[in-house]
């Protein structure tokens, strides 16, 4: 397993200090993603999808239960998962730094991570550049001359380029065109296939999820309420929240 949680819980308190309100954004949350698999999250709105994805990426500790990335709890120094896990999010511009060309934004992890010859990381940006179908004319540009599916393409090269076992992907396809949707989506199966990377793949768009996933996790009001492999699930979901999902499907 390269992702374990166990009964996970996380609280949130907001508003003023005398309205204050406790908000259980994860309930006893138990999901694991083995090695090379990739995992479908699903839930409306506030569910607790990106509070379970703050968890899998270590931003987050648990306030109750257990989180092990490779067998392992996480480290105090998130530093030590440097090139081990990525995240691609709804909107490449958080995680593209605008005043960077496309080559820098590319390297910036591999450089961070370390130990690849500096005269090697030209040639590994250039590569992962092509690997998500960019030809190296992209790598002089800014984030800004790119279209929306384009500067996605450049977000997966960056999370990509330092080969990490696990990526999390936070609606990453949501804010992007139905046609260029399709084109990623290809884009993120095609590179599990050839780099075998497990991921969590999130979404209220349960249509992508069905097209990527291995397995399906439906969240709800910050619980799980079904696990289940794909093709049982789009076939028989179990529970009457997931099917009600499905035939809207
Ligand atoms: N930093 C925070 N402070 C207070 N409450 C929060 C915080 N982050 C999330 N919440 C609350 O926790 C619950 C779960 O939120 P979360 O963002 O994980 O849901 P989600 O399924 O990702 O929703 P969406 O699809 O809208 O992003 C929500 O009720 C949300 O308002």
């Amino acid at each position: 397993m390269i992702l374990e949680l166990d009964g996970v819980d996380v609280t949130f308190t907001s508003g003023p200090p005398w309205r204050r309100k406790r908000v259980h954004a994860m309930r006893g949350v138990t999901l694991g993603i083995a090695d090379g698999e990739i995992l479908g999250l699903v839930g409306e709105s506030g569910s607790g999808k990106t509070t379970t994805s703050m968890v899998a990426l270590g931003l987050r500790r648990p306030d109750g239960g257990t989180a092990l990335f490779e067998g392992r709890p996480f480290p105090s120094r998130r530093k030590e998962l440097a090139g081990r896990m990525q995240a691609v999010l709804q909107h490449p511009q958080w995680s593209l730094n605008p005043r960077m060309r496309v080559g820098q934004c590319v390297a910036e992890p591999l450089v961070v991570l370390g130990g690849t010859d500096k005269e090697q990381v030209p040639e590994r940006v250039l590569g992962t550049l092509d690997q998500v179908g960019l030809d190296a004319s992209f790598a002089r540009r800014y984030p800004h001359e790119l279209s929306g599916g384009q500067r996605q393409r450049v977000s997966i090269a960056r999370a990509l380029v330092t080969r990490p076992p696990f990526i999390v992907f936070d609606e990453a396809v949501s804010a992007l065109d139905v046609s260029v949707q399709a084109q990623i989506l290809n884009l993120i199966k095609d590179l599990r296939e050839e780099f075998s990377f497990a991921a969590l793949f999130i979404s209220h768009d349960i249509g992508a999820v069905r097209y990527v996933a291995d397995r399906v996790a439906v969240m709800r009001g910050g619980e799980v309420v079904e696990t289940a492999e794909s093709a049982v699930f789009f076939g028989t979901p179990e529970h009457e929240y997931s099917r009600r999902l499905v035939e809207a499907l």
